[in-house]
């Protein structure tokens, strides 16, 4: 693998949580920032798509370029994590791309740059490669390629909003998960008490 890029969503109304989750820190590290520095470990490019750049100014975030999501019409404040990701893949260059949630505090560096050394022989029909979970593909932590944007606007044009629903059409190459740990995602208060047990 040559070159990788990242994008990291940060533009969800965080409602479970009652406050923004990209600014919560677990471990003395805002989650924003330490999922970052992950991406940053194994892509060249780390894009942070969010509508609002400047809440996150002051974290340290080396090698993060932001992008600023473009609202809709019909929905000023947000219209979600598939639409974010559509406007950050419009400026990746590389084949593959690591996509990212903000919210994914057992993240592992080892097992990114594992699935990422797997790369090169997903077939060239996959759009993506995924590890699963109870309910479907876990869509915002895995890869995806490049070429998949025209037809991500297309889903997208017709008023599609789902990861599940997109990816059920298209052929996505399974990734394996060491420890579904590694996917633990935080959402709920109750969620940051678990990690700080
Ligand atoms: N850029 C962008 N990211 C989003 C958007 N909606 C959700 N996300 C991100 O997608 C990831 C998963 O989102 P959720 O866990 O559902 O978070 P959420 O929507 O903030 O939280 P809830 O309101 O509690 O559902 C997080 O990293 C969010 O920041 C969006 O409209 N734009
Ligand atoms: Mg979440």
């Amino acid at each position: 693998m040559n070159e990788l890029s990242a994008i990291v969503l940060a533009g969800g109304q965080s409602s479970r949580m009652g406050q923004d989750k990209a600014l919560i820190s677990v471990n003395g590290v805002p989650l924003l920032q330490f999922v970052c520095n992950i991406a940053a470990s194994c892509a060249n490019k780390v894009y942070i798509v969010t509508p609002w750049p400047e809440r996150y100014q002051h974290l340290v975030l080396p090698r993060c370029e932001f992008i600023r999501e473009v609202p809709s019409n019909s929905d000023a404040t947000t219209h979600g994590p598939l639409v974010g990701f559509a406007q950050g893949l419009a400026e990746v260059k590389s084949e593959w791309v690591l996509l990212l949630a903000c919210d994914l505090p057992k993240l592992r560096v080892e097992v990114l740059q594992d699935w990422a050394a797997s790369l090169e022989i997903v077939p060239e029909d996959a759009i993506a490669a995924l590890a699963h979970h109870a309910k479907g593909w876990e869509p915002l932590c895995g890869f995806y390629r490049r070429r998949c944007l025209p037809q991500l606007l297309d889903f997208i044009n017709q008023g599609g909003r789902s990861f599940q629903q997109w990816l059920n059409n298209h052929s996505v190459q399974l990734l394996s998960l060491p420890t579904p740990e590694v996917l633990f995602n935080c959402n709920t208060p109750e969620d940051l008490i678990y990690l700080q047990e």
